[in-house]
């Protein structure tokens, strides 16, 4: 079989999709991943257009140096009526250095006609003039044969046509694309195979995913022959997103044996898409592909029976192969191969602990039964666990008493609006401690911060950094019961965990979930309980 190539346009095609906005620094950070990640080619952007593009060429040939990858300007042929060597988009397209320049030409004759508002012999020219001279500067020169499936389905002969002026002016790949996205896998895979009948050369895909089917289209271009593929992180793109690269190349590999990656990049597919959304500040999707976190995590109960004898039985692959990982959700839909693997995903061992397991199950559905959420939760749920294992609940100090109150004046939004007070016992001492916040929740969370500092200084390090609530009997109007969900970093091991409390007010169901944050941070951090005398002994909660 031929090399094959991979192709991304993240900087490019993902750059235009709603709501992304890449700085030349988002470039030069994102660049150096997918060469990491082992792609054969990186779209820059599209210089002499967007002046940030301009600029990322001019810094990427000095401080950008792969180890896999070659850099592509993307940018179109000469306009209509123009001589290539005066069209400033092709001067743009040379000085920005680049290797390698995708071109971009209209392959539908309805576009040239209607868009282009040119003649069809003319189109083909600024096509064939603009590769040859670019072939002529030595450049590497890609075509991007733009809504190139329409077009061969309204008028397959001019399309063709298209395609050859390309390679016989030197371009050294066609890659036809789907720019409406609109295309089912048995289209592309017949219209790939008749191209690859007519014309010599590589042929290669670029699919948007507007029905859905952006990866499928890809697999049957290259089922049908194409060697090159293009797409994008995460799927990232205009409209409905590009092809979703990794998935792409991850059943090229995985599933179809095509060894498609420099240097086994395939294992760090996880970690660099994670790293590219935290650059381009779009959160990861949780069920996306392979990569998401939901990708092999399991719920229900029979799944884990099966998967307690043979992760095969539920998953498609091996999430290590995509640097992903397995995960048990505890739920209600748990049974007790399900709590026996959550245990072992978090170090315990409760194999042939039969009356344990049924234990945990049973208070597992019963508090999902009342409100609490556990999939969401894995921290409040390994204090249940810690809890039926050690028979007394983890915990580093006592609640006597904590109350809050909220003062409002019309009119005058405050900053401190709340003063909460806890009355606790910590290491020894019964601690008061008063706090004001930005609301109740805000202000118990300081005041319990400031009760249970002076033992455990730790708890500065831990931040709330999210915190949902949600009311969960409608019918009920304010009496329903309120679930809040609270997330926790801490900011000196970058870990981060939830805790779920449940209760017939938002304080009251917030309380539960940030003592639990804080209990659950102190044993994760492994701070010893410096409530205990020297004899093991604590007064705390008497
Ligand atoms: C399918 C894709 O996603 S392709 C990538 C699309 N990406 C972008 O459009 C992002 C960057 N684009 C831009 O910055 C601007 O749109 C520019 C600079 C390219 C063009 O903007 P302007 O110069 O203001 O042109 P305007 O919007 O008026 O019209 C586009 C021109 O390009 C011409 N054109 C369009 N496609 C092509 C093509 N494939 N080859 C040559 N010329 C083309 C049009 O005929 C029109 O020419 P005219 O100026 O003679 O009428
Ligand atoms: C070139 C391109 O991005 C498209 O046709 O979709």
């Amino acid at each position: 079989m031929d090399t094959f190539d991979v192709y991304d346009t993240t900087l490019r095609d993902g750059a235009q999709q709603e709501g992304m906005n890449l700085s030349v620094q988002d470039k030069l950070l994102i660049a150096p991943l997918l060469d990491e990640l082992g792609v054969g080619y990186i779209e820059g952007g599209w210089p002499g257009a967007i002046p940030k593009d301009t600029e990322f060429f001019k810094r990427a040939a000095k401080e950008l140096d792969f180890r896999n990858a070659e850099l592509a300007a993307f940018g179109s042929t000469r306009k209509a009526g123009a001589r290539t060597h005066e069209d400033a988009q092709v001067r743009a397209l040379l000085d920005s250095e680049a290797p390698v320049i995708t071109l971009v030409a209209k392959s539908d004759i309805r576009h040239v006609e209607r868009a282009l508002k040119t003649t069809p012999e003319e189109n083909l020219a600024m096509i064939r003039d603009t590769v040859s001279y670019l072939r002529g500067e030595g450049r590497r020169v890609i075509l991007d044969a733009e809504h190139f499936f329409d077009g061969f389905r309204y008028d397959a002969d001019y399309a063709l046509r298209a395609v050859v002026a390309a390679f016989e002016a030197g371009a050294e790949t066609v890659c036809l694309c789907d720019t409406n996205g609109g295309m089912l896998p048995d289209w592309v895979g017949e219209i790939v195979g008749r191209v690859r009948a007519e014309a010599d050369g590589r042929i290669g895909m670029h699919a948007h995913n507007d029905s859905g089917c952006a990866v499928a289209n890809s697999l049957a271009a290259v089922a049908a022959g194409a060697t090159h593929v293009q797409g994008c992180v995460n799927g990232y793109g205009e409209r409905t997103g590009n092809a979703d690269l990794g998935a792409v190349v991850a059943n090229l590999q995985l599933k179809l044996g095509h060894d498609v990656l420099a240097g086994g990049g395939l294992r760090d597919l996880t970690r660099i898409s994670h790293a590219i959304s935290e650059i381009t500040n779009i959160a990861p999707f949780a069920r996306q592909p392979y990569v998401g976190a939901s990708a092999f995590a399991h719920k229900a109960g029979l799944h884990a029976s099966a998967i307690k004898v043979d992760p095969d039985m539920y998953q498609h692959t091996d999430p290590l192969a995509v640097g992903n990982d397995m995960r048990m959700l505890i739920s209600d839909m748990a049974g007790r191969a399900s709590i026996e693997l959550k245990g072992r995903e978090l170090g315990f061992d409760l194999a042939g602990q039969g009356d344990l397991l049924t234990r945990v199950t049973t208070r597992v559905k019963d508090a999902e039964a009342q409100g609490y959420t556990y999939d969401a939760a894995d921290a409040s749920f390994e204090l249940l666990l810690r809890e039926e294992l050690d028979g007394v609940r983890p915990t580093f100090f006592c609640t006597e008493s904590w109350r809050v109150f909220v003062e409002t004046t019309p009119g005058k939004p405050s900053e401190a609006n709340a003063e909460a007070t806890v009355k606790m016992h910590v290491g020894g001492a019964r601690m008061l401690a008063t706090a004001e916040g930005n609301g109740p929740v805000n202000a118990l969370d300081a005041a319990l911060r400031k009760a249970v500092a002076p033992t455990y200084p730790e708890v500065d390090r831990f931040e709330l950094i999210d915190f949902k609530v949600r009311i969960l009997d409608t019918e009920q109007g304010t009496d329903a019961v309120t679930r809040v969900l609270v997330e926790t970093m801490d900011t000196r091991a970058e870990a981060t965990w939830m805790t779920v409390g449940v209760g017939p007010n938002i304080i009251e169901a917030s309380w539960e979930a940030l003592v639990d944050s804080i209990v659950y941070g102190l044993l994760r951090a492994g701070v010893p309980n410096r409530s205990e005398t020297p004899d093991g002994v604590t007064t705390d909660c008497d």
